[in-house]
């Protein structure tokens, strides 16, 4: 035992044989550290080394000094593995065998289950036989006998299981999802996510990092990152759940298009993207939003979510605190309505950065993962020339809302509906106008579509245009920690082109 600076104490000091090596090894307690270093003089670049305990998967004992043992000195782990309290023991794992690549079950088995099994961690694994099969299993199971539901795939496989979650609580809660004013139960249990998709944007936006062993780790060690979910509703009908982007207008008419050619792999999104960046098309509806006033941060904001995020901490409690003064309905009837009309180019409501290897800062490189807000962004009517400027500032370090045909709103909640269903409303009967409703009869050369376009909810097509979108703050939880202060992103920068984007 040694004394610290201070005062500090030291709990252990020993040495550590590593190949020829010999090492010296603390761990300090109060911090929560184990340290080795190279007991020889210092030498240039050659710093301590050291690990948070917190994040040691598993020790494995050999026996070096069997005298020691027989002295007493030497006491075997009864658990190796039993670090902290939050670690998950027992563990839902769903994997699409056909998600991305196809390379989801031997992602699983040979990254995956190997570091599960080190660090004791029984998983019942569920090989999906079909869309929906993961969704409709969460509503059967026995939920309360696991720590945590792990989807290996891409964003559509997360979709599922979080929707499969999400709707297993209200369930269970008695809550109608159909109601969008109906304050929803939080998700206790965490998902985590394994990437095996075309897509990983989730991950990415959370973890920092595609990487199936990165995600597995931060699954063992029990980090955990809370969410916001935006519920979205017609009619009185509930539709979907979005925790990435919704988008309509260009990256709704992208999905749509790449639907139709899933065939091509992967590919069909560059394919889609440059075509309907071609088509060029605008979209006439009404936008009305309620601004987030609970939040310190803003779209424009120069700083990003990070680990430990004192913004999504800060919103939290100012919601909850509101809501402890006036409840929900006060909440949702008495703050103002803002309503804007006009043609855009793309809609985008996102509740989170969006980031991804080709746009590494995201379509809003401020948004908050659990501040209770989406960021709304507005891309009015412009040149096919400005369109392309905004979206390659989407792959490099420029301001991508300093364009003046682009707004940035922080809302939390908001409502669209097209001009073509504004129309129809006020006039069913007026055939004339469905006829001749293709072109635009204002400017007939300007491209401005009289049809509808699509939503796009994270990454699946919505049936209606007209939509009522309302964000749950920290709706649920992952087993990731946000993006850790200190990733660069340089790398990705450089290899990001615009090719790549579209
Ligand atoms: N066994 C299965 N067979 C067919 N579809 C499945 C199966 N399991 C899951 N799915 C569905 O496949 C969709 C896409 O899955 P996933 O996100 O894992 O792959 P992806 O390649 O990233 O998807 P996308 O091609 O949509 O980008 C999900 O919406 C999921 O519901």
């Amino acid at each position: 035992m040694e004394q610290l600076p201070g005062g500090r104490r030291l709990r252990l000091a020993s040495s550590l044989g590593l190949g020829q090596r010999c090492w010296e090894v603390t761990l300090d307690e109060e911090r929560g550290l184990l340290a080795w270093r190279d007991p020889r003089p210092p030498r240039r670049g050659a710093d301590n080394c050291f690990v948070p305990t917190s994040e040691i998967i598993a020790v494995e004992e050999t026996e070096q000094n069997k005298k020691q043992r027989s002295t007493g000195k030497w006491q075997k782990m009864a658990k190796p593995h039993a670090f902290t309290e939050c670690r998950p023991k027992q563990l839902l794992v769903y994997i699409n065998p056909y998600g991305g690549k196809r390379q989801g079950k031997r992602i699983y088995e040979q990254k995956v289950a190997p570091l599960f099994s080190l660090a004791s961690i029984s998983a019942d694994v569920v090989v999906t036989e079909h869309a929906n099969h993961a969704k409709d299993n969460l509503f059967e199971v026995n939920i309360s006998k696991y720590d945590g539901v792990v989807c290996v795939g891409g964003d559509g496989m997360f979709s599922e299981v979080m929707h499969g979650l999400i709707g297993r609580m209200q369930k269970d809660s008695g809550i109608d999802q159909n109601n969008p004013k109906a304050p929803l139960a939080q998700c206790n249990i965490r998902i985590g996510i394994i990437p095996a998709g075309s897509t990983d944007c989730v991950c990415y936006s959370t973890v920092g990092i595609s990487d199936p062993v990165t995600s597995a780790l931060h699954i063992i060690i029990g980090d955990c990152q809370p969410l916001d979910v935006s519920s979205v509703h017609h009619n009185n009908t509930f539709l979907k759940y979005a925790v990435s982007l919704l988008g309509y207008g260009f990256y709704g008419d992208v999905l749509k298009d790449s639907e139709k050619k899933r065939w091509m792999g992967p590919m069909r999104y560059d394919y889609s993207g440059f075509k309907t960046f071609l088509s060029h098309h605008y979209y006439e509806g009404t936008i009305s939003f309620q601004p987030a006033k609970h939040t310190l941060g803003s779209p424009r904001d120069k700083d990003s979510c990070r680990t430990g995020c004192c913004v999504c901490k800060e919103s939290e409690q100012q919601l909850a605190e509101q809501r402890k003064k006036c409840g929900f309905k006060h909440e949702e009837d008495e703050d103002e309505w803002k309503v804007i009309k006009g043609k855009f180019l793309a809609i985008n409501v996102v509740n989170m950065s969006c980031a991804c290897p080709r746009s590494p800062k995201g379509l809003s490189p401020a948004a908050h993962l659990a501040d209770g807000t989406a960021d709304l962004i507005l891309v009015r009517k412009c040149s096919r020339f400005d369109f392309l400027r905004y979206l390659v500032r989407h792959t490099n370090r420029d301001d991508q809302f300093d364009f003046s045909f682009v707004d940035v709103y922080r809302v939390k909640s908001f409502q669209f509906t097209s001009k073509l269903s504004e129309d129809n409303e006020s006039s069913v009967t007026d055939i004339g106008k469905k006829r001749f409703g293709q072109f635009c009869r204002d400017h007939p050369a300007c491209c401005c579509n009289i049809a509808n376009s699509t939503w796009n909810c994270d990454g699946e097509t919505l049936d209606s245009s007209a939509i009522e979108v309302r964000v749950h703050c920290q709706l649920m939880k992952l087993f990731a920690r946000g993006i850790e202060e200190n990733c660069t992103d340089e790398a990705a920068y450089s290899h990001s082109s615009i090719e790549q984007l579209l």
